[in-house]
């Protein structure tokens, strides 16, 4: 694939008679930092989750690296909603399972990494706490440090930033984008405001009338795309 790690050929994506997205073609740059912009119903949460393969597609391709490793998926939060309890650390833990061998103890490595994404989102503190009390935020939060202890080389995310507070916001993505400069981890995110995101990046991918393209903007902070 050459400098592209995702590829969608002539995409269509429908739910029964409504054709979402219509003859989507994109190449999305390894290392892009790439939020997903667009109107309400436009199709932005749809086209990531054809690009995880969460939905079929009607027609067209989609190549990505996933069938070797996993993308770190951040869900809007409401998606999880355990019945049973389960603690932060368990919901963080989960990010491993991919690299880790079935029923085996976590390594010290792997500990670490679970401690040092606790830490980088705030969640230390609230470790042992059951995910299920915790507030919309810090739920958001411990689903992207989940995506973060999984080494993917994607992490995908459906507005990880739509409960937190100003403060936080903007922790959490220059956070992305840090990890997306050190790490080269290609980033793609559903996000609504495009004014927040320009500080961060200048290159979006603009879903809209089903079709789907990476435009500059011509200002913010990255240039990675
Ligand atoms: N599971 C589904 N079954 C039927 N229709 C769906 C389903 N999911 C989404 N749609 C429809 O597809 C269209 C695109 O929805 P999607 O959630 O992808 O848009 P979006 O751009 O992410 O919207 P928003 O900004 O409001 O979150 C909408 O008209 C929506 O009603």
């Amino acid at each position: 694939m050459g400098g592209s790690i995702i590829v969608c050929k002539d995409v269509c994506v429908a739910y029964g008679r409504q054709e979402v997205l219509h003859n989507v073609n994109l190449e999305i740059p390894r290392g892009a930092f790439l939020p997903f912009i667009g109107c309400n119903g436009s199709g932005k949460t749809t086209l990531l989750r054809a690009i995880l393969g969460l939905v079929p597609l009607r027609r067209g391709l989609i190549e990505t690296p996933f069938d070797r490793a996993p993308a770190g998926y951040v869900p809007q939060h409401k998606v999880i909603d355990p019945l049973y309890p389960v603690s932060v650390r368990q919901i963080v833990e989960m990010g491993l399972y991919p690299r880790r061998r079935r029923f085996r103890r976590l390594d010290e490595e792997q500990r670490n990494a679970s401690a040092a994404a606790l830490e980088q989102l705030g969640l230390a503190e609230h470790a042992k706490k059951n995910f299920r009390e915790l507030s919309g935020g810090m739920k958001q939060k411990t689903l992207i440090a989940r995506a973060l202890v999984s080494g993917s080389e994607v992490i995908v995310m459906d507005e990880p930033t739509s409960e937190l507070d100003e403060q936080s916001e903007n922790e959490v993505l220059s956070h992305l984008v840090e990890l997306n400069a050190q790490r080269g981890i290609t980033v793609l995110m559903v996000h609504h405001n495009r004014e927040l995101v320009e500080r961060f990046t200048h290159t979006m991918c603009r879903i809209q009338r089903g079709n789907a393209e990476i435009v500059s903007t011509g200002k913010g902070g990255g240039d990675n795309a």
